[in-house]
């Protein structure tokens, strides 16, 4: 395994590194950087939460002058919360440097940043929308820029800016190094590559599995109306750190925010209807710990890299393998454990199995936990609260009373009873969601032979294979085809290598 010292990285470069709590590369980054230092164009594919950000971002870093006045780099990215972290982690890497990266995106005061742009930042880190704003209004300009990164470029497909980023890339010189990233690279990406890359590099370090071994996947076969009962149950016996909900609508997001709250979880929602306020103020104080269920649409699904996330729900079924990888590689980060929950209904089972088959994960079928399951997790918290306060000896104002109360009663039944008010009465609020349809699978023609569907059908079978499902809330209703290649042999294995974060 490399460790930074290996590549050839200014002392400032490997000191934020160093900061940063990093001290072997990940296999990505020992893979993608050597290259990327070289100046090749690249392909860069990993499992989620594996550093795809640093392998970019480092040698990123590393080649910029703190005295260029122009912008010379360019990061586009599919979601806003996902342009402010890639920027938060480039501005941790060029700390030392004292470069300007500034993230650019819809939703924030354009004359906020446009009074930012003045300062002569280094690095754009963008969505595509406001981006082609600021070109417009000759706010920015790219014709300095030498280096493009697509971050989640699959996605910036899906969600159709093709068109945006030809427009964008138009403006961007030539003689440019450009970089793709990504979890999943579906077949159509090629189309992307040949236009924008030149005779790049693939470095693919996926394994056999999709997505990372540290995610323990679970699914529950139940109807519709079971779903939140069931949610709540898991969220009690099992009580994650963070959670992340995932729901299908936004309604169905703003529903089961609101279901959960009532029932007494510190939950919130986020997805693309709420003001960029509401949508940083929920990202603040999910990151923070001040909610700690997050329960949003697929706008939550790429990039986001949240600590403490140990459980994914997928309370709606993603309407497509690549969501499915992506949901739950918000947990099982940096080689961290995870566990994702997937709920499934009966009609939605073919959905799963090719889920199943495209990731290349056996997920495992679980019953819907027993109330008594519930309440003793909620127990076991009530336990531990009280087991911490006791080794913290944060008690001492309420001895006396202890004492007084024991002279009195039973210790035992003194305790249950504290512990029952502690740990609160089972709110069974009555809670109605509207029911959302279950994924239609539609039939393939190349369902026979199931094995041949992702990856070497031809284009015009993509268009079949794609169609299992209606289309994204809310998107333009433009699709990807398919998958991951499933006769890629140059597949380097990662192995069971691990890495390791210090607490910096
Ligand atoms: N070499 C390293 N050692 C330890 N931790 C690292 C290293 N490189 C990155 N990390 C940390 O791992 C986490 C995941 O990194 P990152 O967000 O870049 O993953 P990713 O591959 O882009 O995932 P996704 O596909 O979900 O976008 C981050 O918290 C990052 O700081
Ligand atoms: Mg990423």
């Amino acid at each position: 395994m490399a460790t930074f010292y290996d590549f050839e990285l200014e002392p400032k470069v490997i000191r934020a590194i160093t900061e940063m709590g990093f001290e072997e590369a990940t296999p990505i980054q020992s893979q993608a950087i050597p290259h990327a230092l070289q100046g090749r164009d690249l392909i860069g594919q990993a499992q989620t939460g594996t550093g795809k950000t640093a392998a970019f971002g480092i040698p990123l870093i590393n080649k910029i002058s703190p005295q260029e006045e122009d912008i010379v780099s360019l990061i586009l990215a599919p979601t806003r919360e996902l342009a402010i972290q890639v920027s938060e982690e480039i501005s941790k890497l060029a700390r030392f440097k004292r470069l300007r990266p500034l993230p650019i995106y819809g939703g924030q005061d354009i004359g906020r940043q446009i009074r930012a742009l003045k300062k002569h930042p280094q690095i754009i880190i963008g969505t595509p929308g406001r981006l082609l704003d600021h070109i417009q209004r000759k706010t920015i300009r790219l014709d300095k820029v030498q280096t493009v990164i697509l971050d989640e470029a699959d996605e910036m497909l899906d969600m159709g800016f093709m068109d945006d980023i030809q427009s964008i890339l138009k403006l961007v010189p030539e003689e440019r190094q450009t970089m793709l990233f990504s979890a999943t690279m579906p077949p159509n990406i090629k189309r992307l590559a040949e236009q924008f890359l030149n005779d790049p590099v693939h470095v693919s370090v996926i394994p056999k599995q999709v997505s990372a071994p540290s995610i323990a996947q679970f699914y529950i076969e139940l109807h519709e109306r079971q779903k939140f009962d069931t949610l709540c149950r898991l969220l009690d016996r099992e009580s994650p750190d963070l959670a992340i909900v995932f729901g299908r609508t936004k309604r169905r997001v703003d529903e089961l925010a609101e279901a959960l709250q009532k029932r007494g979880y510190s939950a919130d929602g986020l997805h693309g209807d709420l003001s960029q306020n509401q949508r940083d103020t929920v990202m603040r104080r999910f990151r923070d710990g001040s909610i700690d269920v997050l329960v949003a649409t697929d706008v939550a699904a790429r990039g986001l890299d949240i600590s403490g996330v140990t459980h994914v729900f997928n309370f709606d079924l993603p309407q497509d393998p690549e969501s499915y990888v992506h949901r739950v590689g918000r947990t099982g980060r940096a080689g961290k454990e995870g566990q994702a929950w997937t709920f499934v209904a009966h009609r939605e089972i073919d959905h799963l199995h090719l889920i199943e088959k495209v990731t290349r994960h056996r997920i495992t079928k679980k019953p819907i936990p027993s109330i008594a399951e519930a309440i003793e997790g909620k127990q076991k918290v009530t336990a531990e609260k009280v087991l911490e306060i006791l080794q913290k000896e944060q008690y001492a104002e309420y001895k006396a009373l202890a004492i007084q109360l024991l002279e009195q009663y039973d210790s035992v039944q003194l305790l249950a009873a504290a512990m029952k008010l502690l740990t609160g009465d089972n709110n069974d609020t009555e809670i109605v969601l509207t029911p959302e349809e279950p994924l239609r699978s539609k039939k393939r023609r190349d369902d026979r032979n199931s094995n041949r569907r992702y990856g070497s059908s031809k284009p015009g079978q993509r268009r079949s294979s794609s169609s299992y499902g209606g289309n994204r809330g809310g998107g333009s209703g433009h699709k990807s085809g398919g998958s991951y290649s499933r006769d890629r042999r140059d597949r380097r294995s990662s192995g069971t290598s691990t890495y390791r974060k210090t607490e910096a």
